[in-house]
């Protein structure tokens, strides 16, 4: 007998997602027959150029759009809406922060949602504002903020709730080289230190190497899939100057310009 799916695994299968064009009155695919396992636990990144569908993709995981056939399920249970269990970070924080809250007010909103009370609340708050690095700014409101402290408000917020699986879209791609570079490192140092299963799409070839367990590379659309899977066979914290990241680069690179 085979073990159940883990409530933190996510299974696609032969999933389409198409919009009607009104000019042409036919079905115009954003994706199509897409596979693919993300296991529990895992660090999956999807990659693949402006316009493909890597958004799209996300957001049928995320319940935030509907799928047009085939299947999406989080360990048993078929995705038809946005649960607990899946929280999105979006590249944008000022567009989910609420400006009206202080940095501790926005981090235990979830929280305060599902009645925690306070002394928890605060707990749970302090040990995440800590893990971004916010500790001594919880009394900041947003527009006090750098751009790239909001965007640790917005994970510690997303992490406070504990959910299974992070779906991220571009999360640090507003932010400055150097901020970016921060961020990856305080991601890879998160997420081992949890059983989250992250999902994070980006465009950039070296953010995909630095973060991810294994890359899927995305066709160009329409009509995109997932063309190839990369697996990631270097330690953390990744090396930019080592052969072994360099040939990576290279081979990854390749599928773009094909
Ligand atoms: N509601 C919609 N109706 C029609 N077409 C849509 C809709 N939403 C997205 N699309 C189209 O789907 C395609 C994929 O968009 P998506 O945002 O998923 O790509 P992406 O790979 O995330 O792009 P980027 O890297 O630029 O953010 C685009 O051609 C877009 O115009």
């Amino acid at each position: 007998m085979s073990a159940a799916p883990k409530s933190n695994e996510i299974y696609i299968e032969r999933l389409n997602k198409s919009y009607s064009q009104p000019s042409a009155g036919e079905l115009h695919y954003i994706i199509k027959d897409v596979d693919l396992t993300v296991k529990g636990g895992e660090f999956f990144v999807l990659l693949g150029p402006s316009g493909c569908g890597k958004s799209t993709l996300l957001s049928l995981i995320a319940g935030f759009v509907s799928k047009t056939s085939g299947e999406v399920r989080v360990g048993e249970k078929e995705v038809v809406r946005p649960g607990q269990d899946r929280a999105v970070v979006f590249q944008q924080a000022d567009s989910s922060l609420f400006p009206w809250l202080t940095v501790r007010e926005n981090v235990e909103f979830g929280l305060r949602m599902k009645r925690i009370p306070a002394a928890k609340r605060k707990e749970i708050s302090d040990k995440y504002i800590a893990m971004v690095g916010l500790s001594g700014h919880e009394g900041k409101f947003p527009r006090e903020l750098s751009g790239g402290m909001k965007q640790r408000v917005q994970l510690a917020r997303v992490l406070s709730n504990d959910p299974d699986i992070l779906l991220m879209d571009e999360p640090f791609g507003a932010l400055d080289a150097m901020t970016r570079r921060t961020m990856q490192r305080e991601l890879v140092n998160i997420w081992r230190s949890t059983d989250k299963t992250v999902i994070f799409v980006t465009h950039d070839i070296q953010e995909a190497l630095l973060l991810g367990g294994r890359i899927g590379i995305m066709s160009a659309g329409p009509s995109s899939r997932i063309s190839h899977i990369y697996e990631v066979p270097l330690s953390y914290p990744r090396d930019l100057a080592s052969p072994d990241f360099h040939q990576l680069h290279g081979a990854i690179q390749s599928h773009f310009e094909e």
